[in-house]
This record gives C-alpha cells, sequence and structure tokens, in this order.
C-alpha cells in the first residue's frame, strides 16, 4: 500500500516513507491509495475476536510493505493492551470509553502506534529525528507518555498558553529527558500553523529530521480506526449510529475510512462546540473557518481543522453530507447536560463526551436503534468544570502524583522564526 497526497495524486511514498515525513512536501496530507475490504462475513464471528485480533486484520493492509507480521504484532500488543469498554447510559445510548490508556484519552492508541513504528524504522536507519505536535491539549499528554523512552527521538510540543487543564499542563511539561515543552502565547490553530510552517520550510529539513505526531501522519490516525470495531464485539453486525466529538477531524475520518473497509454503521453523526466550522459546512455547503474560540471541552477548540482536507478527499460534498450528521451544542448545554447524566444516569460525562452524546441524542430523537458516542477522555482531565458537577474525588493516584511535578517549559510568541532557532540550538 503506497500513500498520495491530497494535493498530489501522482505522489507516491511507501508507509514508511510517509510516517517519517510526515506531512507531504506540497502541503497535502497522506492518503492510502485505495481502501481495503474486510471480507463481507467478517462482521458474522467479529463475536469471537479481540480487539488486538481486530487490529491485525485492519491495520495489516496499511503497512503490510514495511513491518512484518511479527513486528505488526509486537506493536498491536503494546498498542492495545487496555479496555474499550462499552457503558450503557440510558434506553439504547452507549458510552464507548477510549480513556482506559496511559494519558487517559483516546490519543493514546494513535500516539503509541506511531511512537512504535517510528522507533522499529529509527532503529534500522541510525537516524535521530525530531517529533513536532501542536497540542489543543490531550494529543500531546499522549505523545509525551508515548515517547518518553523512545531512544534517538526527541519531541517537541506546541501549547496554547492559558488554554489546557492543570492536568493536561502537567502531562506536557513534566517529562525531562527527550520532551520538551513550547507554552505559545497564542491559540490551537497558531501552534498547528507553526508545525506546518516547519514541514514546509526545506532549509530547515536540510538540517534537521522532522516528523509530526498529530493525526497529520497516517501512523497516528489510521490506528484510531480499530475502536470503532470495539461496540461490534458486542453488537455483531447490527448496524450503529455513532457520535464522535470532534475538533481536528483525525477521528471521525478514521471513522470513515473502517466504514468505507465495511465497518455497518447506520450513521456517523459529529459533535462540535462553539468551533462549529464542520457542522456550519454540513449544514449549509460552506466551508468558512473563524478564529479558535475557548470552550469547556478545550481540546475540540480548533478553528481550521486539518483533517477536513481528508475528508473532501474520500468524498463528494453531497456524499459527506449523507455520511455524517452535524451539530454544536454551547457550554451552557454541555454543562447541563454533564449534570443531568450524572444525577439521573449515574455517570460522569466529560465536557468531550459530553459534547458527543448531545449530538447522539439529538440525532435520536428522530432516528431508531442503537446509538454509541466516543467517551474521548476522562473527566479527571477537566477538574474545573467537573467540579461544578461533582464534589466527589475522582483524580486517580497516578494523575495526582502527575499534579505534584513541577512544570518545565518554554514560553514563545507566535513567530516562526524564533521557533526555526530553538529547534536549530
Ligand atoms: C478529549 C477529546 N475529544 C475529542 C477530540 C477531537 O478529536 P479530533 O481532533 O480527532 O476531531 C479531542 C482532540 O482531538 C480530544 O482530546
Ligand atoms: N484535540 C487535539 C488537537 C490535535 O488533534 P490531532 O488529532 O490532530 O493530534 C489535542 O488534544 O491536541
Amino acid at each position: 500500500m503506497n500513500y498520495y497526497s491530497t494535493k498530489n495524486k501522482d505522489i507516491s511514498k511507501s508507509f514508511r516513507e510517509a510516517v517519517i515525513e510526515g506531512l507531504p512536501a506540497d502541503n497535502g496530507l497522506f492518503m492510502p491509495e485505495y481502501i481495503p475490504q474486510l471480507p463481507k462475513d467478517y462482521f458474522e464471528t467479529i463475536q469471537d475476536k479481540n480487539i488486538q485480533e481486530i487490529a491485525f486484520d485492519i491495520l495489516k493492509p496499511f503497512v503490510e510493505d514495511d513491518l512484518n507480521e511479527e513486528q505488526l504484532r509486537k506493536i498491536i500488543i503494546k498498542t492495545f493492551s487496555f479496555d474499550f469498554p462499552l457503558q450503557k447510559i440510558n434506553g439504547n445510548n452507549y458510552a464507548l470509553e477510549l480513556f482506559h490508556g496511559p494519558s487517559y484519552a483516546f490519543k493514546d492508541v494513535g500516539a503509541t502506534f506511531l511512537a512504535l513504528c517510528l522507533e522499529e524504522f529509527y532503529k534500522e536507519e541510525q537516524e535521530e529525528c525530531t517529533i513536532l505536535v501542536a497540542t489543543s491539549g490531550d494529543t500531546g499528554g499522549a505523545v509525551a507518555a508515548a515517547f518518553s523512552k523512545v531512544k534517538n527521538i526527541e519531541v517537541v510540543i506546541l501549547y496554547p498558553s492559558g488554554k489546557v487543564s492543570e492536568l493536561q499542563e502537567k502531562q506536557l511539561t513534566t517529562f525531562d529527558q527527550n520532551v520538551k515543552a513550547l507554552e505559545i502565547d497564542g491559540n490551537f490553530d497558531d501552534c498547528q500553523q507553526l508545525v506546518k510552517q516547519a514541514f514546509l520550510d526545506a532549509d530547515l529539513r536540510k538540517h534537521l529530521n522532522i516528523s509530526s505526531a498529530n493525526s497529520i501522519n497516517v501512523a497516528r490516525f489510521l490506528p484510531q480506526m480499530v475502536y470503532y470495531f470495539a461496540p461490534f464485539i458486542e453488537f455483531g453486525n447490527e448496524p450503529l449510529t455513532i457520535a464522535v466529538p470532534s475538533g481536528n477531524y483525525g477521528n471521525l475520518t478514521a471513522g470513515l475510512i473502517a466504514q468505507e473497509m465495511g465497518l455497518p454503521v447506520k450513521q456517523f453523526i459529529t459533535g462540535a462546540n462553539s468551533n462549529d466550522v464542520v457542522p456550519r459546512f454540513l449544514n449549509s455547503g460552506k466551508y468558512q473557518p473563524k478564529p479558535t474560540i475557548q470552550t469547556i471541552s478545550n481540546a475540540m477548540d480548533v478553528g481550521n481543522p486539518s483533517n477536513f482536507q481528508r475528508m473532501m478527499d474520500l468524498f463528494s460534498e453531497n456524499k459527506i453530507k449523507e455520511k455524517v450528521k452535524g451539530y454544536a451544542f454551547s457550554d451552557e448545554a454541555t454543562l447541563e447536560v454533564m449534570k443531568k447524566v450524572n444525577s439521573e444516569n449515574d455517570y460522569l460525562l466529560d465536557p468531550h463526551g459530553a459534547v458527543g452524546y448531545l449530538s447522539l441524542t439529538e440525532y435520536m430523537k428522530t432516528s431508531e436503534g442503537i446509538g454509541v458516542f466516543l467517551e474521548t477522555a476522562h473527566p479527571c482531565k477537566f477538574m474545573d468544570v467537573v467540579k461544578k458537577v461533582t464534589d466527589k474525588n475522582i483524580l486517580p493516584d497516578s494523575a495526582q502524583a502527575l499534579m505534584q511535578k513541577e512544570k518545565k517549559s518554554v514560553k514563545m510568541e507566535v513567530d516562526y522564526e524564533r521557533f526555526k532557532e530553538f529547534l536549530l540550538q
């Protein structure tokens, strides 16, 4: 399987090349050149499989030219090493909990898979590499945890100063060794823009091997297809409605590719906070990015999502509007539903999962069947918001220990030349 650029279909890179380069030089995004098809009867026996076996079936065709079966199995066992439980909330509505990994957010899957792929590739190359990552809160923590012990790889995390939660910030800024945090005086889109500019800077790339750990990297977003299969281990081949709380749209894009492979999704729903550029597009046909708005679901504070390019590469405008229904919700509605579900169903949503739940229940007002929303982060990551819902202490011991550690970051304006200087130091 090779990968093309969304800006130039003649570009053809192996999986290994696409992962190492991160972003094509033409500022497009890498895409698999075809979507493998699962056997028609795959879902008749899916209940006999575990998530690691499914991950192997799903990911093999995307990587097999560069990772042999033994390497892939090893990577999968380490990546899918925690549970993805399904919790019934009420009626036919279920939460798929994706936050039982090391950083308490769904990003652990993609970050670990990417780190282990790069470790394999750089083991052979004997070279060093710098991973650049822009984060609105969760990607950075997952990447820091996944890469903290990987040899020959340095990580530089850019995060928007004052716009991530306290626990998220500790996850970004308390690793010594190979992980450095840059606290940017701007928003997530500024961080993402600085990273993208670095990839387009031929001079920088002459001096430094850089790659990306955002969902722009194919090894970050493709493994995110796998957990969409988890509810089908319980429900077999029954088509499900799946709601995805979205920001940079890597997660939804992974789900759409899984659906193209054969995953029986009846309908995808996307839920956004006030950063509603994609729901507005789905409902009006106009794609008009706006400056980022700060919300209580901060990891979804993205004004100009990277993966919109991939969605438009996969489908025509009419097709995407059929495949995905989009809704947006205010902070007031998010907090209100967190309180309601906590008191009526004894389930504590995090603010991102709450947006997913809101979008699912909105759609289900006029539809039938089983609905699943992705619970993408543990509520303990957002204690400032959670305190308004419950006074229970929900902080796990490991997070408590992290909160005691000292923050180490370098402050920086949104200034590409300073960023470049920092990278070349
Ligand atoms: C907790 C949480 N939920 C949802 C999202 C949105 O995911 P995506 O950027 O893949 O749309 C993010 C960040 O990306 C997140 O950290
Ligand atoms: N919500 C993300 C933003 C970056 O998304 P990514 O999936 O492209 O890495 C975050 O938490 O940083």
